[in-house]
């Protein structure tokens, strides 16, 4: 996978030379461009940003800038057969980014990610490229970030741990709170490992029984349980097919 990311703070995406992606780009996996957006400006001062038309608090970025900048990643040209990227516009406005979305995003082969700053990119900018590629704006949360670098980091992180050889484990994956299927709107339960006592709690017993049926059973009872507790927001979307007589008990 490509990833091309545009940004006034490109040294924002150290942390994506680290671990797990760190990892996916020495590995291949991940191919993952960054760019300075001030590169597009033609005045002294690499202006990016104006006055809002209809006034207000802040600043907005200047479309022509973001114009050019995307144009001219654009025209590097992505993977062989990738045609045009997915473009990427993180904004406390967008559309919810759940896991099912990070799923999507992981079958692509090009994403280009538009982080603003300030009070957010001139609408026309969306609008123009909104007639030539995919574009998605998209809220990592209902709060506002002073820019849309943070949400990168989370998106681009999210979906590289979906990338095939990027977690070792691909059932670790499947399992994962959220992903589609039995474990969709449900959140995980507690996790524990040695010692088998801590500080004279134990583990509860189940864990140490060896008998598979029965954890399977606790752990998704410890779901629902955890679910009911932290979001019955989830609970009302729980499909209640995918409930059995055991769960309804919980
Ligand atoms: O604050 C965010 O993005 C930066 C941004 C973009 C546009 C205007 C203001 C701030 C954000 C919050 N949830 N998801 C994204």
């Amino acid at each position: 996978m490509r990833i091309d990311i545009i940004s006034i703070f490109p040294e924002y995406f150290t942390p994506l030379e680290v671990s797990l992606v760190g990892k996916a780009r020495e590995r291949g996996i991940l191919d993952i461009r960054l760019h300075q957006l001030r590169d597009w400006t033609h005045d002294v001062h690499k202006t990016v940003d104006d006055t809002p038309y209809g006034g207000g608090p802040g600043m907005v970025m200047k479309p022509e800038v973001w114009g050019e900048a995307i144009d001219a990643v654009i025209a590097q040209g992505g993977p062989e057969g990738a045609g045009l990227p997915r473009m990427i516009v993180p904004t406390p406005s967008g559309r919810p980014f759940t896991q099912r979305v990070a799923l999507e995003y992981a079958r692509e082969p090009w994403l280009l990610f538009t982080p603003a700053r300030y009070e957010g990119i001139d609408a026309r900018v969306v609008d123009e490229y909104r007639s030539r590629l995919r574009v998605d704006e998209v809220s990592i949360g209902d709060y506002v970030l002073a820019g849309g670098e943070a949400a990168v980091l989370v998106i681009v992180e999210t979906v590289a741990r979906l990338l095939p050889g990027v977690i070792g484990n691909a059932q670790s994956v499947a399992d994962d709170s959220f992903a589609p299927g039995p474990m969709e709107n449900l959140l995980e339960g507690p996790v524990y490992t040695k010692p088998p006592v801590w500080r004279g709690h134990p583990v509860p017993e189940i864990l140490l029984s060896g008998h598979h049926a029965r954890i399977a059973r606790w752990r998704r009872d410890q779901a629902l349980r955890r679910t009911f507790e932290m979001r019955p927001d989830l609970i009302a979307r729980l499909d209640p097919e995918s409930l059995d007589e055991r769960d309804r008990e919980v």
